[in-house]
């Protein structure tokens, strides 16, 4: 009987998710507010993590994490997740990147009317009982600039809609292409002109060594007089420090946080700020946009649990449900592939390149250079899967080149993994039969046929009469049954190949006596999942 995969929902969430976890076959607990201590203590048991902005991911979490395998994030931003920590531990990191932008945008025009109206302090003091009608003089946002940092999902949403109340915007966003941002009605500028000439200032970019602080004490003091800064992205873009001392001076007139650089804050240096106005992280904080996130979170957490389909991973190559199915037998051929060569290559190994051919050229090629990676480097590393492969890939200064001929060869498909060494280029190649079944059918440029499974022996040999007897008595002598025997050669009477799959490993003592065999040049052991 195989066994449900086990999720853990920790942060508050629409009640479907847990439906869609259990409907899809996974045994589902939710259990919110715990303690990072707490989390520790539990997350051993779970393959999946469904999370919003609550739960901290940390380095600490993972490695008490022993099963998991899939991270959710119920949302956008993925700053509580260590992502770096849950690549390295082959943990694959997923998030909604639509379900709550609309939401969002309108969170931030909302701000932005706040701002403009001083609508919250109105609000406290009329019942208060002041009825202040003198005390507010507000600004009308038709035909101001709204300057946009970041004009991604959420940032286009806003331009929209602030151009639907007769706004004009300008966008500083370096990855904004000219052609995007007419297509948006916005003026692309460079972030100095936008400080400059913005009435209102709205950030959507997420946070990264480039952003962090983007709003500096520098660049506030660039901003035009009586500017209005609205921030529902992430703590750390502004620094709060000065915000407030500019809000106290008068230059800024009026700044709308949803996010703190602290969260959740309680003592943050704005609060009490004059024209501060802000909400707790209230940005996706709508009916609508919890149903989406969370509805999409669980069925992309299912979908990897389940089948392993991959949807907006952040740390791995997507494969959707469809793909899926068509792609694991490809995946398993190159993690063979990948291990084959891995197993078999001593030198180091500064390239290696996958080159697809026929049929398998015309597939997304991502996940198969991601499997010939976890089979090449587990020989290095255990811990090794398709999620981490890249990135100790990258961390060993492995050069991973990919080439498709979408041209058939000798075969209607077909996956080559090359690795090149001190002492030259060396290949493998595999095809699948009947679509589904991986064999190898190159070994280092001899032709093979061969299933790569279980135990195996591999050896080279002088071509000569008597080996094959000779090998296969010793193998018996030692109670070692052969399951298949694959042989291949250069030319007759040169070197030959021999691969054997045995039912049982093959103890170091029978390899030295194999090696001493006359004519043997070669012997190794295998293993293959
Ligand atoms: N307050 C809340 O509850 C929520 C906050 N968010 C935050 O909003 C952020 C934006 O979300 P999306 O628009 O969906 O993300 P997105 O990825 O679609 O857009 C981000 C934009 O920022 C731009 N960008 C990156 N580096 C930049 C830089 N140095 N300067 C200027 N622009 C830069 C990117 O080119 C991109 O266009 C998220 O990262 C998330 O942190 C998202 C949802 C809810
Ligand atoms: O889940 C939430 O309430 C926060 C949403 C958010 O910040 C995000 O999606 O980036």
């Amino acid at each position: 009987m195989t066994t449900k995969p086990k999720v853990l929902i920790s942060d508050k969430m629409d009640p479907n998710a847990a439906r869609i976890f259990e409907a899809r076959g996974c045994d589902v607990d939710v259990i919110t507010g715990e303690t990072p201590e707490q989390l520790i203590a539990r997350i051993g048991e779970y393959d999946g993590l469904a999370i919003r902005s609550s739960t901290k991911v940390t380095k600490e979490v993972l490695a008490a994490a022993k099963n998991l395998k899939v991270i959710g994030r119920a949302g956008i931003g993925v700053d509580n997740v260590d992502i770096p920590a849950a690549s390295a531990q082959g943990v694959v990191v997923m998030n909604t990147p639509f379900g709550n932008s609309i939401t969002t945008a309108e969170h931030a025009i909302a701000m932005i009317f706040a701002l403009a109206r001083q609508i919250p302090e109105a609000n406290a003091r009329t019942q208060a009982g002041e009825w202040p009608k003198n005390a507010f003089m507000g600004v009308e946002v038709t035909g101001k600039t709204l300057g946009l940092i970041g004009a991604g999902n959420i940032g286009s949403i806003v331009a929209s809609r602030a151009l639907g109340v007769k706004m004009k915007v300008v966008a500083f966003d370096p990855f904004l292409t000219p052609e995007r941002a007419v297509e948006m009605g916005v003026e692309k500028v460079e972030l100095d002109a936008l400080l400059e000439r913005a009435d209102f200032i709205t950030l959507h970019t997420p946070l990264t060594d480039q952003t962090r602080n983007i709003l500096s004490r520098e660049n506030l003091l660039k901003t035009k007089n009586g500017v209005r800064i609205v921030n529902c992205a992430r703590g750390g873009l502004i620094d709060e420090d000065a915000l407030k001392d500019l809000l106290v001076s008068g230059h800024v007139a009026g700044a709308a946080l949803d996010v703190f650089k602290t969260e959740p804050a309680k003592d943050s240096p704005l609060f009490g700020a004059p024209n501060f106005i802000c909400t707790p992280h209230l940005g996706a904080s709508t009916t609508e946009a919890q149903v989406n996130v969370a509805l999409q979170v669980a069925e992309q957490l299912a979908d990897y649990l389940v089948n392993g389909g991959v949807t907006n991973a952040l740390n791995m190559p997507s494969l959707s449900a469809e793909e899926a199915p068509k792609l694991k037998p490809y995946m398993k051929l190159a993690e063979q592939l990948g291990s084959m060569v891995g197993q078999l290559t001593r030198d180091s190994v500064p390239r290696i390149s996958i080159h697809t051919e026929g049929a398998a050229a015309e597939l997304n090629m991502k996940p198969m250079v991601a499997a010939v990676l976890a089979g090449f480097l587990r020989v290095q590393s255990d811990t090794v899967n398709m999620v981490n492969a890249p990135y100790l890939a990258k961390e060993r200064g492995l050069e991973v080149r990919e080439v498709k001929t979408e041209r058939e060869g000798d075969y209607h498909t077909l996956i080559r993994v090359s690795v090149k060494t001190e002492s030259g280029e060396r290949s493998v190649a595999g095809t699948l039969f009947n679509n589904v079944e991986p064999r190898l059918v190159e070994l280092f440029g001899i032709k093979v046929e061969a299933e790569l499974a279980g135990h195996m022996m591999y050896i080279v040999n002088e071509d000569a009469p008597g080996f094959i007897g000779r090998i296969g008595t010793l193998l018996g002598e030692n109670g070692i049954n052969i399951g298949t025997f694959n042989l291949g050669r250069r030319e007759a009477g040169g070197e030959a190949v021999l691969l054997l799959s045995v039912d049982s490993a093959v103890p170091e003592t029978v390899l030295k006596q194999a090696c001493a065999l006359p004519g043997v040049k070669l012997v190794k052991a295998l293993a293959f999942a």
